[in-house]
C-alpha cells in the first residue's frame, strides 16, 4: 500500500503522451483548468514511442509523477480494417515502450485509455467490465482490440508485480474538437461532419453514408472523457478497467440525420452497403464510473453542434487533419 494519498497533488508533473491528439489536447486543458501546474506533452514529433531507447530517454529525463497514456495509433473502422499490422504493432510498441519507461523512472500513478472495441462483438447490452475476454473479437478492428487488451492485462500485471497503482479506462466513441477530420481513415462523427458541410458548400443534393445505418454507437465529448480520466485518478485505483461512457446510444442513421440538421444539409441521405457495418451495438454499462460520482454533462446535440461550428471556424478547407494544440 502507498503512504501517497489518491487525488494527484496539483503540483506533480504529469505526462500526457499523446498530447496533440483528440483525447490527450483535452487532457491537457482539462488538467490546466484544474490548477495543476506542472504539465507537459508529448507527441510523435517530440518523441517516437515506437522507438523503446527514445522512450525510456524522454521519460526518465521528465522523471513524471503521473504518466496518461493517450498516444496511440487510431483511426475509423475503414482505416482499422485495411492496416491491422500497424494498428496492432505501433499500439502494442507503444504502450509497452511507455510502460516500460514509466517503471523505469518510478512513476507510481499512470492511466492507460483502452477503447470499448475490447469486448466481444456480440456481448450483452450494456456491456459492463466483466465482459472482457468472453468472445470473439469484430474483425473489422481485432489487431487494435488484440493491443488494447494486452495493454490492459499489462496494466493490470505492473500493478500484480510491482504494486504500482495504475489503472485502465475504456472509452466508447469519442467526438468532439481536435479530431481528425479524414474522409476515409476517421470515425464516423468526424467524417460526417466533413461529408455533409462539404456538401452544403457544393450544394450537392445527396450525402452518401457507410453500411446499413443500423448498428448502434454511444459517443462521448473529449471534454467529458478527459473531465473522467482526472476524476478517476483522483478516486479509482483497482485492478479492474473501468468503462467511460455516457448510457445512451443511437444508430448510425440516427447519427446521420443528426449531424445533417447541425450542419442545415437538407437533401437525401443514401447508404453504401458495401461498407462494413463492424459491431452492431457497443453501449457501455457505466455503472461502475458513476459510482465515483462522476457524471457527464455535454449532450450529444449539443456536442455536435459545438463540434461543426470548432469545425467549421478550425478545419474545413484543410487537408482534414486536425490542427496541433
Ligand atoms: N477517438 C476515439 O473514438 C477513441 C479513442 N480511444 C483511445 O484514446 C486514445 C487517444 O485517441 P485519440 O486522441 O482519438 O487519437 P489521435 O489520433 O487524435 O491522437 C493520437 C496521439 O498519439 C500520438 N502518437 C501516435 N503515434 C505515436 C508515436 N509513435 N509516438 C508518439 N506519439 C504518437 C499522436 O501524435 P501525432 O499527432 O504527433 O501523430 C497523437 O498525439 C487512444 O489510446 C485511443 O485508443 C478510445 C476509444 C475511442
Ligand atoms: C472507436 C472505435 O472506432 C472504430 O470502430 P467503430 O465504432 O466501428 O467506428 P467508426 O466510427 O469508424 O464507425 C462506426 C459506424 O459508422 C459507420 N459509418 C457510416 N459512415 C461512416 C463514415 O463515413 N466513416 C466511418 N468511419 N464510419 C462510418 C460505420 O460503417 C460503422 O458502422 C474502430 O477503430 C475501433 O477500434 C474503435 O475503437
Amino acid at each position: 500500500m502507498s503512504a501517497h494519498p489518491l487525488p494527484l497533488d496539483r503540483s506533480a508533473t504529469v505526462l500526457v503522451a499523446g498530447s496533440s491528439g483528440l483525447v490527450g489536447s483535452a487532457v491537457v486543458r482539462r488538467l490546466r483548468a484544474q490548477g495543476f501546474t506542472s504539465v507537459a506533452g508529448i507527441h510523435s514529433a517530440d518523441v517516437d514511442l515506437t522507438d523503446d531507447r527514445a522512450t525510456l530517454d524522454c521519460v526518465t529525463s521528465l522523471r513524471p509523477a503521473v504518466v496518461i497514456d493517450a498516444a496511440a495509433r487510431v483511426g475509423g473502422i475503414a482505416a482499422n480494417d485495411a492496416e491491422p499490422v500497424e494498428f496492432l504493432n505501433d499500439n502494442l510498441r507503444i504502450q509497452t515502450n511507455l510502460f516500460a519507461a514509466a517503471h523505469a523512472a518510478g512513476v507510481d500513478r499512470l492511466l492507460f485509455l483502452g477503447s470499448s472495441c475490447i469486448y466481444p462483438k456480440h456481448t450483452p447490452q450494456p456491456i459492463p467490465e466483466s465482459a472482457l475476454l468472453t468472445g470473439a473479437l469484430e474483425e473489422t478492428n481485432d489487431a487494435y482490440a488484440i493491443a488494447k487488451i494486452a495493454g490492459v492485462i499489462a496494466v493490470r500485471s505492473y500493478r500484480r508485480q510491482y504494486g504500482r497503482r495504475w489503472i485502465s479506462v475504456m472509452p466508447t466513441n469519442v467526438y468532439g474538437p481536435g479530431d481528425t477530420f479524414h474522409p476515409t481513415r476517421s470515425h464516423v462523427l468526424p467524417a460526417l461532419i466533413r461529408r455533409f458541410h462539404e456538401a452544403v458548400r457544393s450544394g450537392a443534393e445527396e450525402v452518401v453514408v457507410w453500411g446499413t445505418g443500423t448498428p448502434r454507437r454511444e459517443f462521448i465529448h473529449v471534454d467529458d472523457l478527459a473531465a473522467a480520466c482526472t476524476h478517476l485518478l483522483d478516486h479509482y485505483d483497482d485492478p479492474s478497467p473501468v468503462n467511460i461512457g455516457v448510457g445512451e446510444d443511437l444508430t448510425i442513421a440516427d447519427l446521420a440525420t443528426l449531424v445533417a440538421d447541425a450542419v442545415g444539409f437538407t437533401g437525401r441521405i443514401t447508404w453504401d452497403t458495401s461498407r462494413p457495418d463492424g459491431t452492431p451495438r457497443k453501449l457501455l454499462d457505466v455503472s461502475r464510473l458513476l459510482a465515483t460520482g462522476w457524471r457527464p454533462r455535454i449532450g450529444l446535440p449539443e456536442g455536435v453542434r459545438a463540434t461543426v461550428r470548432w469545425y467549421a471556424d478550425t478545419v474545413a478547407g484543410s487537408d482534414g487533419r486536425r490542427r496541433a494544440c
